[in-house]
């Protein structure tokens, strides 16, 4: 291994380890869980000795996740109606974790919180893909439904993610493990990307694109913006970095996307992010919209995705 400044590429190592079992269940990149006699999924509030993660999750083919509870519970909701799934009569929609996420099961589509930033959806997705192998899941796609700042696109546009960038423009996600500096390939499906393309409704009143997404570690300084607590750049050092970033292809700034990319990537699992942009930043850094035409802009990439599951679904 590398020591920091000198980050270990991992792909050219270890991208030959296989992530699917003959059946198409997932498998974990990681010999340790196997041989451990419980394993508890500590920010979900679950475990394979106190839950019976197959019978409850086993059905599940689409994870869909988000920043917050209430967008999630919301999306839940709307899926149900979208793929016509019932409850049992008497049931209603609960939150299956009430810890650190929410997390909502309608069918085969699971709606989880993500939380704000890297480490939020980083411990997530760990604790998720071991989700997916302690409950037998087969091939199961993941999507992030979320907001973001638009680069030279108009607020209410929504963007499918092609390629994911740290602040750097690096397409790949870096992070300290046990001394060193690891990299992991942030990439996304693009088969994904057209097909949920392909769907969006040209007699929608908003354009639906695709694009290249910047992952900041900050709303305010990592976004160059000006009106955080603290800057020290001018506003020309701000538009230039925005600038460079559009020259690059990005057209909107989020706050996962790059591990989101890089872990699904790492653990074999097709996913996509779309992201509605709730203002454009070469105009401005103040998020000033309405809480209602917030609400209203935010189920846009729920539309798309939900069209997406209904569609998959119907052809199963
Ligand atoms: O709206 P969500 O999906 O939470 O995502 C965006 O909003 C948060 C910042 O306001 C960050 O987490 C960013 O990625
Ligand atoms: O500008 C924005 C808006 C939403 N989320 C972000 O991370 N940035």
């Amino acid at each position: 291994m590398f020591t920091n400044g000198n980050p270990k590429n991992e792909e050219s190592e270890e991208s030959k380890l296989d992530t699917r079992y003959s059946d198409g269940a997932v498998r974990l990149r990681n010999p340790h869980i196997e041989l451990m006699g419980q394993d508890i999924l500590y920010h979900l509030a679950m475990g394979t000795e106190s839950h019976n993660l197959v019978e409850m999750f086993g059905d599940v083919k689409f994870v869909c996740m988000g920043g917050t509870p209430q967008r999630m519970e919301n999306f839940a909701h709307y899926v149900m109606k979208e793929i016509d799934f019932n409850l049992p009569i008497g049931a209603t929609l609960i939150d299956l974790s009430q810890y650190r996420y929410s997390m909502y099961k309608v069918g085969p589509v699971l709606s989880i919180s993500h939380g704000m930033g890297i480490s939020s959806i980083g411990i997530l997705l760990h604790e998720i893909i071991k989700l997916m192998f302690h409950a037998k899941v087969k091939n199961p796609i993941f999507f992030r439904i979320g907001t973001s700042g638009g680069v030279g696109v108009k607020g209410g546009t929504v963007v499918i993610s092609d390629t994911a960038c740290d602040e750097l423009l690096n397409n790949y996600y870096e992070t300290p493990i046990v001394g060193n500096l690891v990299k992991r390939p942030a990439i996304l499906d693009q088969s994904l990307v057209q097909e949920l393309k392909a769907l969006a409704d040209p007699e929608d009143p908003y354009d639906v694109v695709t694009g290249g997404t910047m992952c900041a570690n900050d709303f305010y300084e990592g976004q160059g913006r000006l009106d955080g607590a603290f800057c020290n750049y001018s506003e020309k050092d701000k538009m230039d970095y925005l600038k460079k970033l559009q020259n690059h292809g990005v057209k909107n700034i989020e706050m996962e996307v790059v591990p989101f990319a890089a872990m699904t990537h790492h653990a074999g699992i097709r996913a996509a992010v779309v992201c509605v942009t709730f203002l454009d930043r070469l105009k401005g850094d103040q998020v000033d919209i309405s809480k209602e035409v917030m609400n209203e802009w935010q189920v846009r990439p729920q539309k798309l995705v939900a069209k997406y599951i209904k569609k998959l679904l119907k052809a199963l």
